[in-house]
């Protein structure tokens, strides 16, 4: 059955066919994706629709699958509880499970990119649920990802730190020039980050399109708000709810 992860650094990630099933029920149904080098990509779908599923199988986490999935070796995720050890000092828990020697300046550089160059010393339990969800984005960037896998990381925080959070996952794809796949409910934060919007399925990928949009992005350009409305549409929200054909 299961024909595992492959590791590929042609593209950041590459499905051919990809099906998951709990039970006697599909979650995944043959499902085609590949994402480009660099690319920043959102993920959006009603709930329960496989986007955590999807996104398990790309970080290997899952490999009760079939079908073909390579995945860039270098890969990183955050989700969005943060997912920190309490026992371990904060700069302990970025560098947690890299070969070698602890190293406490890169953890540090990490923690100064991501805003908490003053948090490194502490215990995770002192940090807001902002500044932890900064801590698991650093642990991320620290592995100096191809691919950063980000599952609904700003969905836990109140609504001012999560545009900041939104600001600083833009920059530092930025940055890092890394692929993202971000799996969030936000139709607005997909328009706002990403490059090209997904829409999940019937097990599939049912809405693919690469957003012509400038940066910074205008939440008022009418380029935007038809997007907006076309993905709601999709969604099943709103106006125009769409059969399942
Ligand atoms: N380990 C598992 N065992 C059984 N069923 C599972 C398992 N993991 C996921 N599922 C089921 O697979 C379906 C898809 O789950 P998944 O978490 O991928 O959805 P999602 O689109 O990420 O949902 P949400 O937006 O609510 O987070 C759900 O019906 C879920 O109950």
């Amino acid at each position: 059955m299961a024909t595992g992860v492959q590791r590929s650094v042609v593209k950041p990630a590459s499905v051919r066919g990809l099906s998951r099933r709990f039970g006697d029920r599909t979650v995944l149904d043959d499902l085609d994706l590949e994402i480009e080098p660099g690319q920043f990509v959102a993920l959006l779908g009603p709930s329960g629709c496989g986007k955590s599923t999807l996104l398990r199988i790309l970080a290997d986490l899952d490999r009760e699958v079939t079908g073909e999935v390579e995945v860039a070796v270098r890969r990183a995720v955050a989700f969005q509880a943060p997912r920190l050890m309490p026992w371990k000092r904060v700069w302990r828990n970025v560098i947690l499970g890299l070969s070698g020697r602890p190293d406490k300046k890169r953890a540090v550089a990490a923690l100064e990119e991501v805003g908490l160059g003053h948090r490194v010393d502490v215990w995770p339990k002192v940090l807001s649920g902002g500044e932890a969800q900064r801590a698991s984005l650093a642990r991320a960037l620290v592995r100096e990802p191809d691919l950063l896998l980000l599952d609904e990381p700003f969905s836990a925080l109140d609504a001012l730190t999560r545009i900041k959070a939104q600001q600083l996952v833009g920059e530092l794809w930025q940055r890092h020039g890394c692929a993202i796949l971000l799996v969030t409910h936000d139709v607005e934060e997909a328009l706002l980050l990403a490059d090209r919007v997904l829409v999940m399925r019937d097990g599939r990928i049912g809405y693919d399109q690469v957003l012509d949009l400038d940066r910074p992005r205008d939440v008022t350009d009418p380029a935007f708000l038809a997007l907006r409305a076309e993905l709601l549409s999709w969604l099943g929200v709103g106006t125009g709810e769409r059969s399942s054909s």
